[in-house]
């Protein structure tokens, strides 16, 4: 399915311009996927289902408000920064990742997708200054690992319907690693919102921040 229609299946009060913009992911990622691989090649073909919309489990669980600060940690090519970038326009996302090549595609990316609430840096998350509302990631490390890195990064008053804090994108038996991580985590999942077999096991997980 195009990317614009299957998002609009599951978000149908997105513009006309938002539309535009996810309908132009496939063909910006082949372009720079051919240069630097931010997404595997067998994945390419699956962006709009495995990438796009699975970032977009992020929406279904929350939605920024305008003015809020958003960043992904090890956003690769930029997910799910970039899908959540395009859903929330008044919000503000700092994409960072570890590996600059990544940050160039992102950049390049936002900057053909005419996104002003996105900036990008090349960076470890341990290093970047300021607060944030909240912090999303998917694929970077376990949560034992993750949450350390984005410790003290949060603002301190919360507007949302959750206290400000992580929306981690995980997917599989998360027992032991929650279990490991000795954090009290909320688990929501993505099959109650999506009816793709992907979906089964794929989880948004929330910890305060
Ligand atoms: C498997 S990739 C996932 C990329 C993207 N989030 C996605 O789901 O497509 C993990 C990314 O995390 C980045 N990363 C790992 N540790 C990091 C850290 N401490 N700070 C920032 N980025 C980090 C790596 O460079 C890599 O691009």
């Amino acid at each position: 399915m195009r990317s614009d229609t299957l998002i609009q299946k599951y978000f149908p009060e997105l513009s006309e311009q938002q539309l535009q913009q996810y309908g132009q992911l496939p063909a910006l990622y082949q372009h720079w996927n051919d240069q630097i691989n931010v997404v595997s090649r067998k994945d390419i073909e699956l962006l709009p289902e495995r990438h796009v919309l699975h970032s977009l489990g992020i929406a279904k669980v929350m939605r920024f408000l305008p003015g809020e600060r958003v960043m992904d940690v090890g956003t690769g090519g930029g997910f799910p920064g970039i899908p959540l970038a395009i859903m929330f326009p008044e919000t503000q996302f700092h994409l960072v990742d570890s590996i600059g090549k990544k940050i160039k595609v992102v950049q390049e990316v936002a900057k053909a997708l005419g996104l002003n609430n996105v900036t990008a840096t090349h960076e470890r998350a341990e290093n970047i200054p300021g607060k944030f509302d909240f912090v999303v990631s998917r694929a970077v490390t376990q949560l034992k690992d993750f949450y350390p890195w984005v410790r003290g990064k949060f603002n301190k008053d919360s507007k949302n319907t959750l206290s400000n804090g992580i929306l981690y994108l995980k997917g599989g038996d998360l027992t032991q690693e929650i279990k490991d991580s000795n954090l009290v985590a909320k688990q929501y999942y993505l099959k109650d919102y999506f009816t793709e077999e992907f979906f089964e096991t794929k989880q948004v997980i929330y910890v305060k921040g």
